[in-house]
C-alpha cells in the first residue's frame, strides 16, 4: 500500500463536544515514533471542555437518541462501520503515524476491528433476549416478572495507545448499541483515529452530544477530570493497572460502575507434542506482534524441556530476522510508542543483564539510519535463564520482549504461569485435546488459546483476573454492562 499522508497534517486535532469540532488555547504535539519528529497538534480539552462535554452527553440522554428505536439505533452502528471501511486507507495513515505500527497489524486487525466492533455491537443489541418468569401467588392469579434494559446514562470511556481505534470502539460500540452517551478520551499518544471517528459520527448524523471525544493527558488532566466528574454515570477504561487502582480510588464516593481491561504477564507453554512450526509462528506472533505492545502478549514463554534447546535456537533465528524499521517500507515491527516508553523498555533490557540474563536475541536499539534514525526503535528481544523471582519475569515490560525457560511436568508449569499478580490471557501448545483443556481450565486468566493466540470471536467474555482487571466485556457481557436491568413485576 502506497503511503497516505497523515489526514491531520498542518491541522489542529479538535475536540468534539455537543455536535461541533471545538479548538482550545492549549495544545499539545503528535509526534511520529517512526522519526521521533512531532506532525501535528492537539486541542487539549481543560476543565471546562470537559464539563461542556458531560454535561452535551447528559442532555443528550433526554433528547432524540433516547427516543430513537433499537433498529434505528443499530442502523446507525451499522452506518459507522461503513464509514470507517469507506475512509479506510486514513485511518491506516492516521494509525501509523501515531504508533509506527506495521502496515500488515492496521490493516489486518485494528482497523477492520474498528469497524466489525460497530457491526458485531449492532447485531448482538439487536438479538438481545432478557429474561422473563411466570411466578405463584398466594391468590393463584399469579404474576409475571420481566426485565427491561435501560442505559446507564453518561459513560467516560477512557483508552490506551497500543490499539488506539479498536480499544476505543470496543468500549464505544456497545456503549451506543445500549443508548448511553459517551466522553470518550483517548490516549494524549494517539489522537488521531478518534478524531476520524468523530468526524464519522458527524458524517452519519449522529444526534449531538451522543458521542464528546476530549483530548488530553491522564492524571492532573483531561482524563482525571472526566473520570472524577460528577455527572458520569459509569467508567469503562484500558491502560495500566496502577491507573486503574486510582480511577477506581476516584470513583469509589459515586460508587460507580467499572469496567477494567488492564495489564499482563502472559505466559505461553508449549509442550513437546506440539505442532512444532505452528508453536514457533504462533509464539512469534504472541510476543512480537504490535512491538509487543498488545495487553495479550505472551512475555513468559514455557517450553517443555526436551524441545526447548530447539525452540530457544528457532525462535531466536526468527527474532533476529525480524525487519525493524518504517511501517511503509515494509517493516514486520516498528517502533514503541514514545521515547519514555523505550526508556522504560530499555531499562528492562538492561535490567535483565543485572539479572543474570542470556541474551539469545537482541537486547540493545536497532541501527538505523536516514529519516527513523531517531524513531523510538528497540531490537526484538530473548531472554533466557532467569529465575521465576526476577522482575524481568515478574513486570509486564509492555514491549518486544520474552523470556524462555523449561519446564518438566504439567502441575510445575501450571504453578508457574499462575504464579504472578496478572491474570489476563495464556496460551497452550499441545495435539493432546485432553491435556489441553485440563491445562486451560487451570489457567488463572481470563483468556486462554489453545493452539493459536489472539483469535478473536466478539461474542466471548474478554477480560482479565487479579490485577488484569474487573468484569468482562465481549458479546452479552459487554450489553450486561453497558445497560442497567430492570425488573417489573406485574400481578395477574
Ligand atoms: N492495555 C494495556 O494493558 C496497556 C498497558 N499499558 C502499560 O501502561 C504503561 C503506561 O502507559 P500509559 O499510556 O501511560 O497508560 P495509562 O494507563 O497511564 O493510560 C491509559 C489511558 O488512561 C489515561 N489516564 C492516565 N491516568 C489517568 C487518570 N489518573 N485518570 C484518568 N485517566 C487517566 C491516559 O491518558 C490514557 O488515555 C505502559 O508502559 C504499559 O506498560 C499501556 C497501554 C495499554
Ligand atoms: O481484542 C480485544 O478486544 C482487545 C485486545 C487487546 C487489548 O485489550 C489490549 O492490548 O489492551
Amino acid at each position: 500500500m502506497p503511503k497516505t499522508p497523515y489526514p491531520f497534517a498542518g491541522r489542529t486535532l479538535p475536540n468534539y463536544i455537543d455536535g461541533a469540532f471545538v479548538g482550545s488555547e492549549t495544545s499539545f504535539p503528535v509526534v511520529d515514533p517512526v522519526t521521533g519528529q512531532a506532525i501535528g497538534n492537539v486541542a487539549l480539552a481543560d476543565k471546562a471542555a470537559v464539563d461542556a462535554a458531560v454535561s452535551a452527553a447528559k442532555r443528550a440522554l433526554k433528547g432524540p437518541w433516547a427516543r430513537m428505536t433499537l433498529a434505528a439505533r443499530t442502523t446507525m452502528l451499522v452506518a459507522i462501520a461503513d464509514a470507517i471501511e469507506a475512509r479506510f486507507d486514513e485511518f491506516v495513515a492516521a494509525e501509523i503515524a501515531d504508533t509506527g505500527k506495521s502496515l500488515l497489524q492496521a490493516t489486518t486487525i485494528d482497523i477492520p476491528r474498528g469497524a466489525a466492533n460497530f457491526r458485531s455491537f449492532a447485531a448482538l443489541a439487536q438479538a438481545r433476549a432478557m429474561t422473563s418468569f411466570q411466578s405463584d401467588t398466594p391468590d393463584g392469579r399469579g404474576a409475571i416478572n420481566y426485565s427491561i434494559a435501560r442505559p446507564l446514562g453518561v459513560v467516560a470511556v477512557v483508552s490506551p495507545w497500543n490499539l488506539p481505534l479498536l480499544l476505543l470502539t470496543w468500549k464505544v460500540a456497545p456503549a451506543l448499541a445500549c443508548g448511553n452517551t459517551i466522553v470518550a478520551k483517548p490516549s494524549e499518544e494517539t489522537p488521531s483515529t478518534a478524531t476520524l471517528l468523530a468526524e464519522v459520527m458527524d458524517q452519519v448524523g449522529l444526534p449531538a452530544g451522543v458521542f464528546n471525544l476530549v483530548h488530553g493527558f491522564g492524571g492532573g488532566s483531561t482524563g482525571e477530570w472526566l473520570v472524577g466528574h460528577p455527572d458520569i454515570d459509569a467508567i469503562t477504561f484500558t491502560g495500566e493497572s496502577a491507573t486503574g487502582s486510582t480511577i477506581m480510588r476516584g470513583a469509589a464516593d459515586g460508587v460507580k460502575p467499572l469496567s477494567f481491561e488492564l495489564g499482563g504477564k502472559n505466559a505461553a507453554i508449549v509442550f513437546a507434542d506440539a505442532d512444532f512450526d505452528a508453536a514457533i509462528a504462533g509464539t512469534m506472533r504472541s510476543v512480537f506482534s504490535n512491538c509487543g505492545q498488545v495487553c495479550l502478549c505472551s512475555e513468559r514463554v514455557y517450553v517443555e524441556r526436551p524441545i526447548y534447546d530447539r525452540f530457544v535456537a528457532e525462535l531466536a533465528a526468527r527474532a533476529n530476522a525480524l525487519k525493524v524499521g518504517d511501517p511503509f517500507d515494509g517493516a514486520d515491527m516498528g517502533p514503541l510508542i514514545s521515547a519514555q516508553h523505550r526508556d522504560k523498555v530499555l531499562g528492562y533490557y538492561r535490567l535483565a543483564v543485572e539479572e543474570g540474563a542470556t541474551i539469545v536475541a537482541g537486547g540493545g536499539v536497532p541501527a538505523l539510519d536516514g529519516d527513523i534514525a531517531n524513531g523510538f526503535f528497540v531490537e526484538p528481544t530473548i531472554l533466557t535463564g532467569l529465575p521465576e523471582t526476577a522482575r524481568c519475569v515478574r513486570e509486564e515490560i509492555f514491549g518486544p520482549i520474552c523470556h524462555i525457560a523449561p519446564f518438566d511436568d504439567e502441575d510445575a508449569v501450571v504453578e508457574m504461569a499462575n504464579d504472578s499478580r496478572y491474570g489476563l490471557a495464556a496460551a497452550i501448545w499441545t495435539r493432546d485435546v485432553g491435556r489441553a483443556h485440563r491445562v486451560a481450565a487451570r489457567m488463572e486468566t481470563g483468556v486462554v488459546w489453545v493452539n493459536d493466540w489472539f483469535l478473536r470471536d466478539l461474542r466471548t467474555p474478554f477480560g482479565g483476573v487479579k490485577l488484569s482487571g474487573i468484569g468482562r466485556e465481549g458479546g452479552e457481557h459487554s450489553l450486561a454492562f453497558y445497560s442497567e436491568p430492570m425488573n417489573i413485576c406485574i400481578k395477574l
